[in-house]
């Protein structure tokens, strides 16, 4: 996929608790960066685990590059010390949030952005634990509050992310599109990263 023209390949960690599937862990991350061999990869890990704190020593010895934890499980000060922890360990810290989930709760995305301690907000377009879903378009208000209220930051969207659904995402303000099956069951994934990017530029 880095080949095809992906920015950043998109991992993702599963625990069978959290979600009702379960998926790969710093071992694989490890074999990953080891595989790529010296080009620069960023490992985009995408924690939809109960207990993300465990996970994060062993996902930065692996070479991630920024790890994402669900704010359904880890919000407050406790969210704010893992932020802390991610980032001290060299790796960049991100937030995300279920389709349902709201930005503006106590403790919850807003604060974390305010204190600037997360590089980045992932807005799942579909319910956490599967590749294969419906992009649900009702994400994209939430997505447009976060543009508003943050211009720079990045936001990412995750879940039914296809070259037809890229252009609802970019409209509302995301700037990082992750993409599973439009890539990997497509016959040019190239020709479809390079459609994903270009949305993210016209609208930008
Ligand atoms: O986090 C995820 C689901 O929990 C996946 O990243 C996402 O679903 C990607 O797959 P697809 O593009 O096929 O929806
Ligand atoms: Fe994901």
């Amino acid at each position: 996929m880095l080949d095809e023209g992906a920015d950043w390949l998109h991992v993702d960690i599963m625990d069978g608790h959290f979600v009702p599937n379960l998926t790969i862990g710093p071992p694989v991350v490890a074999d990953l960066a080891k595989r790529v061999g010296p080009r620069d990869a960023f490992f985009d890990c995408h924690l939809s685990v109960s207990n993300p704190a465990t996970l994060v020593p062993a996902l930065a010895a692996a070479g991630a590059s920024s790890v994402t934890f669900h704010i359904e499980v880890v919000s407050g000060t406790a969210a704010e010390e893992l932020c802390k922890t991610i980032r001290s360990l060299g790796m960049r810290a991100a937030v995300a949030c279920k389709p349902s989930t709201p930005c503006d709760e106590d403790g919850g995305v807003y604060e974390l952005v305010d204190a600037g301690l997360v590089d980045m907000v992932l807005c799942l377009s579909v319910e956490p634990g599967f590749g294969g879903q419906k992009f649900n378009p009702a994400v994209c208000d939430k997505v447009s509050a976060l543009r508003a209220r943050y211009p720079d930051l990045d936001i990412q969207m995750d879940g039914g992310v296809n070259p037809s659904t890229a252009e609802l995402c970019a409209r509302a303000g995301a700037n990082v599109l992750v993409a599973g099956s439009a890539v990997f069951g497509a016959a040019n994934p190239a020709q479809v990263i390079s459609q994903l990017r270009q949305s993210i530029l016209n609208a930008s």
